[in-house]
Formats: structure tokens, C-alpha cells, sequence
């Protein structure tokens, strides 16, 4: 008797601490699509996986392996057929403002400016146009696109238009960046120039970032870590993590480690499409 015990620290459930340190967390996903005829196709199986906060995570696979419906769920633009989705511990169930996308089509309002369509989502929030401005005066600057905030997006090219939607999801502030294959129309030069671009503007922002590509250079010269998924039915085959020290430039693709992982994700891949014949 006599001392008084000292309250212990109880440590957080190990589930408490992955919600807090995973920005994204998707915790045993399927989605199934029914045909006209009534017949079930399972999109995605049981997909788990964690995206720790301010990573940049890559999603590649093989066309139809479901990335893209991984994003849309992901995003509240459609519900998982089983399983749930949390960003920031949140349960996404619907579409929210917490969620930034940059899609491949050119997804800008084509009757605003480029600076109407940075400060869209701003004023929607009700924000004061003084911090509106200099929301978008930053933005601006990021992308590289001062000069042409009074261009409507007729007037600008693949690549610019995409600058745009960049600077119009990262000024909405999100907690997340969701990007399907965002540089996948333009030609391999502006396409160089916006990997490194983005690559810039996440290092200032330090954002969570959910990137799908089909191309592999890509993928390893973006990633923290690459979520190589297999098809029929979509889930993660296996995850991978870059240990290619940034920053990264365009030389990053000769580098020993590059190749190798380069080799190995090549490798899963075509160990799935061997499987589906
Ligand atoms: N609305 C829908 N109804 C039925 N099936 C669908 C629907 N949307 C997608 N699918 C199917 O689900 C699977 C996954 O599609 P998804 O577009 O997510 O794949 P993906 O990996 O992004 O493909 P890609 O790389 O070719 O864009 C595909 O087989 C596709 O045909």
C-alpha cells in the first residue's frame, strides 16, 4: 500500500495509429459491375493498402486491372461494392472538397479564365477575395502560368490546361491529390516537362498524391512508393517502395536502381498477362 500508482500511458490501438499516419487507407475494397444481361464482373477484389500522409503513391497495372475505379471510389464518384474507404479517418461517401482531382481529359470550365478557374473552388468556400487573390497569385506562380490568367482554356495547350488543373485542386487545399494518368495526352516532351513540374509544386506542397499511370519510367521517377495491381479480377499485386533519393531528374532513368526496378515491376506485369492466357 501506500504509493499511488502513476496512471499508465495506454497506447493507442495499432488501428488508432495507422488512421492517423495513412492519408488514404482502403481496407478490403470490391467493386463488381453488373452486364445488361445480369452476369456479375468483379472489377476489384479485396483491395487493401495504406498511402502514408504526404507521399507520393503510384498506382500502375495492366489497362483494365481497375485503377481508375480505385480512383473514382476513392474520389465519391461511385460506391465499393464491399469494404470502405478513409482519408484522413474519414469514410469517403461522397464527393468532397477534401479530395482534389486532376483527370487525363481536360476537365476546366471552358467558359472561365484560368484564373476564374483556379479561384472556382475558393469562392464556393467563401473565402475573402483578398485571400483569394493571393491563393491564386501563388498558384499561379507554381505553374508557371501568371501571364496567362486571363486566357480562356481554348487559347492554351494540352499541357498548360493541365497546369491550370493543378493549381486549381492544390488551391482547394485538399488533403489529397487523385491524378488518372493526368499527362497521358500530351507528347513525350511537355510530358517530361510536367513530371517535373509536379514534381516541384508536391515538394512545396508536400500533399498526399494518388497518381495512376500506365507508364513505368514514370511511376519510378514520381513515386514514393508504386502499387503494382494485376487484373481479373483487380487487385494489388504487390508494393514497392523508390529508393531513389530526390530530387529526381530526367538523368534518374539511367541510374542502376531505376533499371532494376524497372525490370522487376515488368516483370509482374507480364507474369499477369501470362496468367490471363
Ligand atoms: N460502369 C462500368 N460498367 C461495367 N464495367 C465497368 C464499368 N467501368 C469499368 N468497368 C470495367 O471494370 C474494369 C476496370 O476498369 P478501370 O477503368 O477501372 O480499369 P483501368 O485499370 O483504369 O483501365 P485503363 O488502364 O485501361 O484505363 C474494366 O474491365 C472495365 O471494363
Amino acid at each position: 500500500m501506500g504509493t499511488i500508482a502513476k496512471k499508465p500511458y495506454i497506447m493507442p490501438a495499432l488501428s488508432e495509429y495507422a488512421e492517423v499516419a495513412a492519408r488514404l487507407r482502403v481496407d478490403s475494397v470490391s467493386l463488381r459491375y453488373q452486364s445488361p444481361k445480369g452476369e456479375t464482373f468483379t472489377a476489384l477484389d479485396q483491395v487493401s493498402f495504406e498511402v502514408p500522409d504526404q507521399q507520393f503513391a503510384v498506382i500502375v497495372g495492366p489497362s483494365g486491372c481497375g485503377k481508375s475505379s480505385l480512383l473514382y471510389l476513392t474520389a465519391g464518384l461511385n460506391e465499393p461494392s464491399d469494404g470502405a474507404i478513409y482519408v484522413g479517418g474519414q469514410k469517403v461517401e461522397g464527393p468532397g472538397s477534401d479530395r482534389g482531382m486532376v483527370f487525363q481529359g481536360y476537365t476546366l470550365f471552358p467558359w472561365l479564365t484560368v484564373r476564374q478557374n483556379i479561384e472556382f473552388g475558393l469562392k464556393r468556400r467563401g473565402l475573402e477575395s483578398s485571400e483569394i487573390n493571393t491563393i491564386v497569385e501563388f498558384y499561379l506562380a507554381e505553374v508557371g502560368l501568371k501571364k496567362f490568367s486571363e486566357h480562356y482554356p481554348k487559347q492554351l495547350s494540352g499541357g498548360m490546361m493541365q497546369r491550370v488543373a493543378i493549381a486549381r485542386a492544390l488551391a482547394n487545399d485538399p488533403q489529397i491529390l487523385l491524378m488518372d494518368e493526368p499527362f497521358g495526352a500530351l507528347d513525350s516532351q511537355t510530358r517530361l516537362q510536367m513530371q517535373q513540374l509536379l514534381l516541384r509544386v508536391w515538394g512545396n506542397s508536400k500533399k498526399t498524391v494518388v497518381f495512376v499511370t500506365h507508364d513505368i519510367d514514370e511511376a519510378i521517377l514520381l513515386a514514393d512508393r508504386i502499387y503494382v495491381m494485376g487484373a481479373r479480377p483487380g487487385r494489388i499485386k504487390e508494393i514497392l517502395d523508390v529508393p531513389i533519393e530526390r530530387p529526381r531528374n530526367l538523368e534518374v532513368v539511367m541510374e542502376p536502381e531505376f533499371i532494376r526496378m524497372k525490370r522487376q515491376i515488368l516483370e509482374l506485369l507480364h507474369d499477369d498477362l501470362e496468367e490471363v492466357h
